[in-house]
């Protein structure tokens, strides 16, 4: 099953390098389809305005309605469809998560919405809940211009655990922030050459024994959640008191 991805915004440059790495091999093998679309396309003034003052008042410009509406029209459809999944980045959002990937990477259609400015005309989000499944996201407490970095970032998360995208699939089961790592951070990784620069790799990692490798590995990866992402342990890691 083809999953079809749409990115509607008045940058949609930011979506010509999904042609290329591993996603670009992905649209090749048939297993997701990209559409970027100009927001631009749907307004009908000379100067192709997207946005107005703030009702109410208040500092910045918001996303109009309209363009928005008249796009959802012609690339979704006037029809309600809970299949359909759409995407609102938001500094107000709730924070996307690797369960929201997982969750994603089995929808066949997902449109991404990337406001600019302070915003989006909130009408244009609760019409869309009215329509579709709306999901309101943030990456992080941190703030970007607008939602197109945020649609890439998703969309690579989504992507790499859509069934046959990933080359080796075991790498997908070890990773962080997933249930193959007990939710920890991963321990380092190291490679050829052995010695580099004066630096060496642990010597455990090259004695072959895969009991005591193991034992390194979940050793380090609680000593870096504890020491980095004290919110992700919990009382039974088995960390020594
Ligand atoms: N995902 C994600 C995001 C975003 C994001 C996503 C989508 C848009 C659309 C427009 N902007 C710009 C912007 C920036 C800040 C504000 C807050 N206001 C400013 C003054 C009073 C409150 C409003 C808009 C966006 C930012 N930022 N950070 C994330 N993790």
């Amino acid at each position: 099953m083809t999953m079809r991805l749409d990115y509607l915004s008045i940058f949609p440059a930011y979506f010509d390098v999904l042609d290329i790495s591993l996603l670009g091999k992905a649209a090749v093998n048939g297993l997701v389809e990209v559409h970027a679309h100009d927001l631009r396309d749907w307004t009908h003034d000379r100067h192709r305005t997207v946005d107005d003052t703030p009702c109410g008042g208040g500092a910045g410009m918001v996303m109009k309605p309209d363009p928005w509406g008249e796009a959802f029209d012609e690339i979704i459809g006037t029809e309600p469809d809970s299949s359909v999944h759409v995407i609102f980045p938001s500094p107000s959002g709730a924070p996307f998560t690797q369960s929201a990937a997982q969750e994603l990477s089995s929808a066949v259609r997902i449109v991404f919405c990337c406001g600019r400015y302070e915003g989006i005309d909130h009408r244009v989000i609760d019409y869309a809940r009215s329509m579709w499944t709306v999901h309101e996201v943030s990456l992080g407490d941190y703030v970007l211009n607008g939602g197109e970095v945020a649609a890439l970032a998703i969309t690579e998360a989504v992507v790499r655990l859509v069934p046959g995208f990933m080359g080796n699939p075991e790498s997908l089961a070890e990773e962080s922030f997933s249930a193959g790592q007990d939710g920890l951070l991963e321990y380092p990784l190291f490679t050829r050459p052995v010695s580099w620069r004066g630096l060496d790799v642990p010597e455990v990692l090259m004695s072959g024994h895969h009991g005591r490798i193991a034992k390194w590995r979940r050793d380090e990866s609680v000593r870096l959640t504890c020491e980095r992402r004290p919110d992700l342990t919990d009382s039974d890691f088995g960390v020594p008191h």
